[in-house]
């Protein structure tokens, strides 16, 4: 598999203190983007997951970032077929059996993709976080159902097959506090500001955007959220398959504070490897100190889950 190595220096940093950003001993760290081919053999896909990941590790990977339904073909004929119940075992989800037993014998962290998750009769689509002891930390169900309807061009609706999910995800991870979103989620920007109130580094979007709205939308979403937030984003795709019922866009990108892409690929299966400095976290906020600007006598952020759990 192809290897992308992007060129940013990474160095240990002292304590980020600006706009409630947890301290992180090493700030600086190499992320990889699985950019996965899959089809329609799940044993198979569960297999190549499990190369791809141990060749990022072996390049010194210490977060690795999976695609959106990464174990089968993104499709509503699928996901009934195929979904997991991740809360029952090991031996109930083979995905989660393997990304957690990676996870703790290569000591890094995973954001598992997504894959499609049976709770009782409810399906959803799913993302598991693994910490580097092998253990699930956060589980993110789609909070935003992906249903798009343009005529002649794009049709899809996850809501036939899947329930949305009830709460945003972050996780304090060895790699920093991470949000989570899955693919459409990227689209709502209060999730991505509710994550930065709450001191995230990084926001990871596993993703499947299409060939309709990916070649104009993914990399500006991406963009756009980083910049609003002033943070680190990242985002993994499936690699594209052209006669599949659903074409994947690719590219996944690893995004800066400044907004700038700091490595991205086109369509292709590949792992993508970037640095990731959190210290340029807090020199971009102290350069272009907008969130110190904020006009809240005129417009406000209101985090429901905090308010409703009492949390200041
Ligand atoms: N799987 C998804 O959520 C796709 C989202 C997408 O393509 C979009 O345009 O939004």
């Amino acid at each position: 598999m192809l290897v992308l190595l992007s060129v940013n220096y990474h160095h240990l940093c002292t304590k980020l203190s600006y706009y409630d950003l947890v301290f992180v001993e090493s700030c600086g760290f190499k992320i990889a983007l699985c950019q996965l081919l899959v089809t329609a053999d799940k044993e198979r896909n569960i297999a190549h997951a499990r190369k791809a990941i141990e060749e990022a590790a072996e390049k010194g990977a210490q977060l690795v970032l999976l695609p959106e339904i990464w174990n089968i073909p993104y499709s509503n004929d699928y996901f009934p077929v195929y979904a997991e119940d991740i809360d029952a075992g090991a031996g109930a989800s083979p995905s989660i059996a393997m990304l957690s037993e990676l996870s703790e014998r290569l000591k890094i962290t995973i954001i598992g993709g997504s894959i499609p998750e049976r709770s009782g009769d409810k399906l959803y689509n799913t993302c598991c976080v693994f910490g580097a002891d092998g253990k699930i930390k956060g589980k993110h169900r789609k909070i935003h159902l992906f249903d798009i309807d343009i005529p002649g061009r794009m049709t899809f609706k996850e809501s036939m097959t899947f329930t949305a999910g009830e709460s945003p995800t972050i996780v304090d991870t060895e790699v920093g506090r991470i949000g989570i979103g899955i693919c459409y989620d990227i689209r709502f920007q209060e999730l991505a500001a509710i994550y930065a109130a709450r001191g995230a580094h990084l926001l990871c979007y596993p993703g499947a955007f299409n060939m309709t709205t990916g070649p104009l939308h993914w990399e500006l979403l991406q963009r756009a959220r980083a910049a609003d937030c002033q943070l680190y984003v990242a985002t993994c795709s499936p690699a594209r398959v052209d006669n599949a019922s659903y074409v994947a866009w690719g590219h996944s990108t690893v995004v800066g504070p400044f907004g700038e892409v700091i490595a991205t690929t086109e369509h292709e299966e590949v792992i993508v490897i970037a640095e990731i400095d959190y210290s340029l976290i807090e020199q971009r906020r102290t350069y272009l100190p907008f969130q110190k600007q904020r006009r809240g006598d005129l417009y406000q952020l209101v985090d429901v889950q905090r308010l409703n759990t009492g949390k200041s």
